[in-house]
């Protein structure tokens, strides 16, 4: 075979899939406090950015722009070709539900409810019938490793297995995407490690993207690509200082 002969490889034919999240020069203060400016980033379907920087330089609200939970003031954020922060508030709730999923740093979790309570919650909320949401609630809580746990109260587990309940309660809704604020950051290093592996694996596995703010360089590392947010601004680790 010469090397014309060669199988092109798909890569080369296919263009790269277009971004499925992306904020443009987003700006957004807080009263007089500026928070973003014109901040621009985007992520590509199954990736796994991590979004790092030092305390108050404006990870979260970039988080909770491109989640549709903030509003920017000015830019635009846009989510699987569809400018998200001009939806009305019903349409964006909607989505958020459906496509998005959540994991914050103390889990969020309805502590008076069942592990597998709090799974099925979305399912139920969703309007899906009763036995088949714990059905799927079970197989998660599993898949977390956490099935024996399932008829203890969230509040009574440890912020680890809370967290793994999380990360099930994202998941089972099948988004396209998971935001991530600190996730790991109320637990040890080896706790927070252990939870990271599986919200990334099982994002792996599921084909879901996943955007993380954190401050943990291990965290980072298991991400695909990690972007730095200073004074507001999102710049490449790799040429600090350069506005993109
Ligand atoms: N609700 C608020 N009211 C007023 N200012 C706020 C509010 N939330 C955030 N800020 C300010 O906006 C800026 C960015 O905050 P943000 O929480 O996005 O930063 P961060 O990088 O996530 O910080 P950290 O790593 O400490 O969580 C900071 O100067 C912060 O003090």
């Amino acid at each position: 075979m010469t090397l014309n002969d060669a199988p092109v490889p798909a890569s080369l034919i296919e263009p790269a899939p277009g971004p499925l999240i992306e904020a443009r020069a987003i700006s957004r203060s807080y009263g007089r406090t500026p928070a973003l400016r014109e901040a621009s980033v985007s992520v590509r379907p199954k990736e796994i950015l991590a979004i790092m920087g030092p305390s108050g330089s404006g990870k979260s609200t970039l988080l909770h722009c491109l989640a549709g939970i903030f509003t920017p003031d000015a830019g635009e954020v846009w989510f699987d070709g569809r400018r998200l922060d001009t939806l009305k508030d019903a349409e964006r709730s909607e989505l958020r539900r459906t496509a998005f999923g959540f994991v914050f740093q103390f889990g969020q979790l309805v502590p008076e409810l069942t592990a597998a309570d709090n799974v099925a919650l979305p399912l139920l909320l969703g309007r899906v019938r009763r036995r088949q949401a714990y059905r799927r609630a079970l197989s998660w809580l599993e898949r977390l490793e956490l099935g024996e746990l399932r008829d203890r109260r969230t509040g009574e587990l440890s912020g680890g297995q809370a967290q793994r309940v999380a990360i099930a309660r994202a998941l089972v809704m099948e988004p396209k995407i998971i935001f991530a604020d600190e996730p790991t950051g109320a637990l040890d290093s080896l706790t927070g490690e252990k939870v990271m592996d599986l919200l990334v694996g099982q994002a792996r596995q599921e084909g879901a993207t996943v955007i993380v703010v954190t401050h943990d360089a291990r965290v980072a590392a298991s991400a695909d690509r990690e972007v730095v947010v200073r004074d507001g601004r999102v710049t490449d680790p790799y040429a600090i200082g350069v506005s993109r």
